[in-house]
């Protein structure tokens, strides 16, 4: 017999279901997703919480005339589901599969495309401002996390919005998580919001009184205002969202499919902003998920009964690597001190956090505040490290600059998931580092090689009095025995770890142990390559280029990076600048194009940086300028 969900094809086919049959739709969809990012992997337990609120939300509005913004994106799976993408989770995010998050090219019901956290409410109220500008009438929504509710950009965007009074409705998804349990003032705010029976039954009375005005007169309809006026700010939850401009409603169930329609075709009514308030329980339905929602946030494939993650392999991460390291260094030096923004555990920080909770910050998905924090911290002598995914430290570029480097504050940047990051695809790829970094003064960058460079590259970098940025990819080290003992590296100063004589590889982090294997493939053609290692991306070891520009006719750098103003370009410079003739360079690296989701593994063949790759790029090269 067909599912329900198998004849759902676009949200029309929801319009015709009734109560009880979108009851079983919802559970349905539950076990269709928790099967299926069994074998995928993915976001389950940010969805696994959505289910009825995407429903309610397809049901009374109509996609795509009504236009949806989902903040992250990485709660839109039901959304995929419900508009016609059910058959493509068999690849979701996978290569030359359908996204994890919304994607404009994907479906016109995604209208606007995400990954980072906390631009919800801005595209939407951009989208209700252009439909005012066009006398256009269709709704626009942005649903919005929590967690996402603490970026900054998030209240600019709510401030704007009440200013302006346009109609627009914001859904709060409070879960109470970020990725981890999520922190700060406005979570205890919503919390109190949440807990407090007596704001909810005050405000109902109210409202109660305020139904039945029109029975009873105009003047006392006045009064009843006016008391509510006065007793709101103690009273009615949600008061701070009315203060900014909102109408707010809530909180409700977000797991009452029928409270939730109701509600919504309510706000379709009004004017004005609206902000709806939803309770609901991030993993909902899986047990293993709803028990630790924080591991089902994003998972890999997992055994669905017991819900233990699939492992490949026990090889430490270099995220673990740097959190021991820290550690380590943090028990000797009582300055240092480390600082998230809403990813403890991606970042390697949780033992940290569990040792020196004093001296460990979870600021919420805001890493302009981290940084400049990190700031205030180093000018009162600590020494901060922040800990931040290469992607959104893009969002604190400005703090980098003007906060720290200017200022030349000894603040390290942990950059985890540098480089290829995998299966979040285009939104998270860490490809632009070393182009958005190294034009700065002040800052020294590094890159390892392997588990060990990184930590010698920590403890230099907590040695060293100015800023630094480390960074390194997504994933398992090569495996390389740990040293015991951490080094102090020369700043400037790279490695030749391989020696040749027909060309030479200047790589750098990831890279370096890919060219050392394509020197292997090179060598079995004839071709000898020498391989160095730059470790800095800045300064870089202008020394060690004049000797390579001296001895090898033909150098090809290669970097896990956009090639566009990377480590390639600075050796160019270099090179141009220093009038060094009788060269030929060859950069490798990432195109001016935004590079696709799939497997890291997958996504560097693609683009040739694999180690077959790059030995026959270097071959044809070697090639064609003998010829
Ligand atoms: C700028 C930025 N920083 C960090 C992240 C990583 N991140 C993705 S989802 C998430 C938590 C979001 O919490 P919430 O909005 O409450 O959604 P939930 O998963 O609880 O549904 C974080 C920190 C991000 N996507 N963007
Ligand atoms: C949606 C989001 O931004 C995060 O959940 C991200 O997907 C985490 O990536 P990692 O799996 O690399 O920690
Ligand atoms: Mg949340």
């Amino acid at each position: 017999m067909k599912t329900i969900l198998e004849a759902i094809n676009k949200p029309q086919d929801l319009k015709k279901l009734s109560h009880e049959q979108i009851k079983l739709l919802a559970e349905e969809i539950r076990h269709f997703l928790i099967c299926s990012v069994s074998k995928t992997g993915g976001h389950l337990a940010p969805n696994l919480g959505v289910v009825e609120l995407t429903l309610a939300i397809h049901k009374v509005f109509n996609s795509p005339i009504d236009k949806i913004v989902w903040d992250v994106g990485h709660q839109s799976y039901v959304h995929k589901v419900l508009t016609g993408r059910r058959d493509g989770f068999a690849t979701l995010r996978q290569f030359g599969g359908i996204s994890g998050f919304p994607k404009i090219s994907e479906s016109v019901h995604d209208f606007f495309g995400t990954g980072h956290s906390s631009t919800s409410i801005s595209a939407a109220l951009g989208m209700a401002l252009a439909r005012d500008i066009a006398d256009d009438k269709e709704h626009i929504l942005a649903v919005i996390g929590d967690g996402s509710l603490t970026g900054g950009q998030a209240y600019e965007a709510l401030n704007h919005a009440g200013h302006t009074g346009t109609n627009m409705i914001v859904i709060l998804n409070d879960n109470e998580m970020s990725i981890a349990k999520n922190v700060g003032a406005m979570s205890e705010y919503l919390s109190k919001i949440r807990t407090e029976p007596k704001y909810t039954k005050i405000k109902q009375d109210i409202e109660f009184l305020l139904r039945r005005i029109p029975a009873i007169g105009e003047s006392v309809a006045k009064t009843v205002e006016r008391v509510k006026d006065s007793l709101r700010y103690l009273l009615v939850p949600g008061v701070l969202f009315e203060e900014l401009g909102f109408n707010y409603i809530g909180p409700i169930d977000g797991h009452n499919f029928e409270l939730l329609s109701e509600v919504l075709e309510k706000a379709k009514k009004m004017q004005g902003p609206i902000l709806i308030h939803v309770l609901t329980c991030k993993g909902k339905g899986y047990k293993p998920a709803e028990c630790n929602p924080d591991k089902f946030h994003g998972v890999g494939p997992y055994c669905i009964e017991s819900g233990e993650v699939i492992k490949n392999g026990n090889t430490p991460t270099y995220t673990a690597i740097f959190g021991e390291t820290l550690l380590h260094l943090a028990k000797q030096d009582k300055r240092i001190v480390a600082i998230t923004a809403a990813m403890p555990e991606g970042t390697g920080l949780k033992k940290f956090a569990a040792e020196f909770p004093k001296r460990f910050f979870d600021v919420g998905i805001a890493e302009q505040n981290a940084v400049t924090m990190a700031a205030g911290m180093a000018t009162k002598g600590m020494r901060p490290v922040v800990a931040l995914y290469s992607t959104f430290a893009q969002r604190a570029y400005d703090q980098i600059l003007h906060d720290i480097c200017l200022q030349k504050l000894p603040v390290l940047f942990a950059l985890d998931r540098a480089g290829i990051v995998g299966e979040d695809g285009p939104t998270h790829h860490g490809l632009f580092d070393y182009s958005y970094l190294r034009h700065i003064p002040n800052l020294t960058i590094m890159a390892p090689k392997d588990e060990n460079e990184l930590r010698h590259m920590v403890f230099t970098a907590l040695n060293t009095n100015g800023p630094v940025a480390i960074r390194y990819p997504r994933g398992s080290g090569l495996g390389v025995p740990i040293d015991q003992s951490l080094q102090q590296l020369t700043i400037g100063v790279a490695d030749e770890v391989k020696n040749g004589t027909n060309v030479a590889f200047l790589a750098v982090g990831s890279m370096v142990e890919t060219c050392i294997e394509a020197r292997e493939i090179l060598a079995s053609e004839g071709i000898l390559a020498s391989v160095i290692n730059a470790r800095f991306i800045k300064p870089l070891d202008e020394q060690m280029i004049r000797k390579v520009c001296k001895n090898f006719v033909i150098i090809i750098t290669v970097e896990e990076n956009v090639l566009a103003g990377g480590f390639g370009s600075s050796v160019l410079e270099y090179i141009h600048d220093q009038n060094i003739g009788g060269v030929n360079v060859l950069r490798l690296g990432f195109p001016d194009q935004f590079i696709e989701q799939g497997a890291r593994k997958q996504i560097l063949a693609k683009y040739g940086l694999h180690a077959a790759g790059i030995a026959s790029t270097a071959k044809s090269y070697v090639q064609k300028i003998k010829v």
